[in-house]
């Protein structure tokens, strides 16, 4: 019989659920090197935010087969570890989604009546009314920051509540946001203009310190500011200091930079903040709810059986799987690669599928050009069993056009997006069998492997321009390692595609976008 460690406290209905197939251990008091001495017995391992599944745990884990998130954020499990070593990691993106938005709700209307000051204040044998004046949420502008399942719901509740709604989500059309009651707006009209901002999106390098010293210099000295999704995003010292100034109006926080938080500067603030301790998913419905739908999954895939929200590989039957594997990969770069390109908030996508890819069940390769396409806004969110829901209820539109006839290669993969940065298209094809090689960016021809930090200039075609480029990136010690162009005609327009070994600092497109003859420059992370 499969073993299960469950290693945080999860609900009964799970446990269940488990113990129809696998021996189960409940064991939440493990230290990290008591997990890691421990895993090793095990086929599956089932947690919500309190274990950290570090590369430590999963290199002791050989016996491993799943890692079941009982939430939504799978950020305390290293994914990329446990995917090179073929284990999948489930979650439940929506189990846990009222309970949250709840919480946020809660959160701003406990802030705006003083209520934990005024109860701690009543129970110390106080009857202070005047210090606890609150003031109305009616008729007051919400800054939703983040439109996804969240975002969306507490937009609704608000707009219920007769708030008026301010959206930014760069990955959400106009027409979404407006069916929500929201105006999309850019994120800062919105800190400027919101009474109250609630946060909504996942942590990622670009979202950290989101609402930094700068931002919250731009907002009302009266603003409310709740972070019920990731600790982070928010910079908590440049918080406590407008708070302690008295240059924004109140906070309230369920997640931390560090959890459990520690020796705080933010527990002193009093009355000017609420601090929860991660507590969104915390009611008795949501917990039954993850630990079923991550029960049932652990089940699934302990039969043999593929998981419906796997968030490291696609639900696929293992036989479809692995003939389309090369394609999937292929497919789902190009998706990520075009859907940088167009800028986010794309409202169109065309998949043209030429050759041997034409023929067959196309619709893994649709998923998975949706999957790459939405990765850069969802990250670990979006997987092949959600990929086409997300894509609906962000509005965009999905072309597929097939052409069996082999031309110049026997199966060649192209996409074009139009998004907030205009319409771009890309070829890719599979050199090999596996190989992705991209062969054309906007219709020019170039042949450059994608690679984890790219540049692409659009620029006109004359002597000089590639060395002030090499030059360029060489004073901000950005190392190229290989470059491309691509032109239809000599001394024309050209497109320049470079793999560089380093992220590109902050600041150095606008000096590529000054050199003369660039007409645009974009930066792709895949
Ligand atoms: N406090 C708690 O206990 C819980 C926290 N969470 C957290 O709440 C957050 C939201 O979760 P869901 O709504 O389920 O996720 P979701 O994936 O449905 O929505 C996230 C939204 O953020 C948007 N987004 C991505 N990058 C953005 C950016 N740079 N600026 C603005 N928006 C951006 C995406 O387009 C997406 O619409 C996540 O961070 C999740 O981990 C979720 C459940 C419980
Ligand atoms: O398991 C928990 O209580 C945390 C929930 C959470 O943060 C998530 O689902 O992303």
């Amino acid at each position: 019989m499969p073993k299960v460690l469950v290693s945080d406290p999860v609900d009964q209905a799970g446990l269940d659920i488990l113990s129809q197939v696998a021996q189960v251990d409940v064991n939440t008091s493990l230290s990290p090197e008591e997990l890691v001495a421990a895993i090793g017995d095990y086929d599956a391992l089932m947690i919500r935010s309190g274990t950290k599944v570090t590369k430590a745990v999963i290199d002791a884990g050989q016996n491993l087969k799943i890692i079941g998130r009982a939430g939504v954020g799978v950020d305390n499990v290293d994914v990329p570890e446990a995917t090179r070593r073929g284990i999948v990691v489930v979650n439940s993106p929506e189990g846990n989604t009222i309970a949250a938005a709840e919480h946020a709700l809660a959160m701003m209307m406990s802030m705006s009546r003083y209520i934990p000051s005024a109860d701690r204040s009543v129970k110390s044998g106080e009857w202070k009314r005047k210090d606890f004046t609150g003031v109305e949420i009616y008729k007051k502008t919400l800054g939703v920051v983040g439109l996804g399942k969240i975002g969306s719901h507490v937009a609704t509740v608000a707009r219920a509540m007769g708030m008026k709604l301010l959206a930014y989500d760069p990955f959400i059309s106009a027409e979404r946001a407006e069916q929500l009651g929201c105006r999309l707006v850019e994120l800062d009209l919105l800190f400027r203009e919101a009474d109250y901002i609630t946060l909504h999106l996942p942590k990622t390098p670009e979202t950290t310190h989101l609402v930094n010293e700068e931002a919250l210099a731009t907002m009302k000295p009266t603003v409310r500011i709740i972070n019920c999704a990731r600790g982070g995003i928010i910079d908590e010292a440049a918080l406590a200091k407008a708070l302690r100034e008295g240059t924004i109006g109140g906070a309230a926080l369920d997640v931390y930079e560090s959890e459990p938080l520690g020796d705080s500067e933010l527990r002193e603030l009093d009355k000017a903040i609420i601090l929860t301790p991660h507590l969104g998913a915390s009611t008795e419905e949501a917990q039954v709810n993850v630990a079923i739908d991550v029960a049932e999954q652990i089940r699934d895939v302990l039969l043999g059986l593929p998981a419906r929200s796997a968030v490291n590989i696609p639900g696929l039957r293992p036989e479809v799987m692995q003939k389309l594997r090369p394609y999937l990969q292929l497919a789902e770069t190009l998706g990520n690669l075009v859907g940088q390109l167009a800028g986010g908030r794309v409202q169109e996508l065309t998949v043209r599928l030429q050759g041997d890819i034409a023929g067959g069940d196309t619709q893994p390769i649709m998923v998975a050009a949706l999957k790459g396409l939405l990765s850069h806004a969802l990250q670990e969110r979006v997987n092949y069993v959600n990929a086409s829901i997300e894509a609906k209820e962000r509005g965009i539109h999905v072309i597929e056009t097939r052409d069996a006839d082999i031309r110049d290669y026997t199966g060649s993969l192209n996409l074009s997006a139009k998004g907030s940065l205009g319409e771009h298209s890309v070829t890719g094809v599979l050199l090999g069998g596996s190989e992705i090689r991209v062969t054309d960016i906007d219709e020019f021809p170039i042949n450059v492997p994608p690679t984890q930090h790219m540049l692409f200039t659009l620029h006109r075609d004359m002597p000089g321009i590639i060395g002030k480029i090499g030059s360029l990136l060489g004073s901000f010690n950005v190392n190229i390692a290989s470059m491309q162009v691509g032109r239809k005609i000599v001394r024309g327009d050209a497109v320049m595609a470079l793999s560089l070994d380093d992220p590109l600092p902050e600041g150095i497109l606008d000096e590529i976008l000054k050199v003369p003859g660039i007409r645009d420059a974009y930066t792709v992370n895949l």
